[in-house]
């Protein structure tokens, strides 16, 4: 099951399944001491790898694993002054640590975006074990952009379909007929 394409720890070995009844946990930064410590209190939903140059990556991982999360949900317990937000200008603004660099969340403050009340976390940064597994690939071509070899990109795609990771260069159909649902809505070319 393993492959020489590393697409992101949590999933290179085999993705571990949900606990059912799970209920959240402890993200912490990567620092040595004083790490920023977020509680998430629910299960995670839409959980993907995602390959844009923007979203968290661990040391050596082609891609981010990142899942949603009710924004009410999310908790900074523990040395919230070492956070900054990465890119004020972004739609998703990720709240990083300033020494280490890893992202404990991202949030949308844009109340008219589709996500809008959704942070986006990276589960592998808590211990507990029973979170959502990751469901599919997208911003796949993205890695190109990080510096990926593009003629390595058919065996990335195998590597995530073997995987049961289907890949997509956006989000998954699912997830892009929902954000089309909620324009056309806001556009009058759907009853709301
Ligand atoms: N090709 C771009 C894609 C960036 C992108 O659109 N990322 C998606 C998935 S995380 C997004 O929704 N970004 C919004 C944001 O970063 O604020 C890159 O790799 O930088
Ligand atoms: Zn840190
Ligand atoms: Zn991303």
């Amino acid at each position: 099951m393993s492959s020489d394409v590393k697409i992101h720890p949590a999933v290179d070995n085999g993705i571990k399944p949900a606990a059912p009844n799970f209920a959240g946990g402890r993200l912490t930064c990567h620092c040595a001491q004083n790490k920023v410590e977020v509680e998430i209190g629910a299960q995670t939903a839409h959980n993907h790898v995602c390959g844009c140059t923007r979203c968290w990556k661990p040391a050596g991982a082609l891609f981010s694993q990142v899942a949603v999360v009710s924004r009410d949900k999310v908790k900074v317990v523990a040395n919230e002054d070492k956070l900054y937000i990465v890119d004020p200008s972004a739609t998703i603004q990720r709240h990083a640590c300033k020494e280490c660099g890893v992202h404990m969340f991202g949030r949308i403050e844009n109340k008219q975006h589709p996500f809008y009340g959704l942070d986006f976390i990276h589960t592998e940064l808590s211990s507990e074990e029973g979170w959502a597994a990751p469901e599919f690939a997208a911003f796949v071509s993205s890695i190109i952009e990080a510096g990926a070899n593009p003629n390595n990109m058919a065996a990335v795609r195998a590597r995530l379909k073997e995987l049961g990771l289907e890949p997509y260069d956006a989000l998954s159909p699912a997830l892009m007929d929902a954000i089309s649902t909620h324009v056309a809505k806001a556009a009058g070319k759907l009853a709301a």
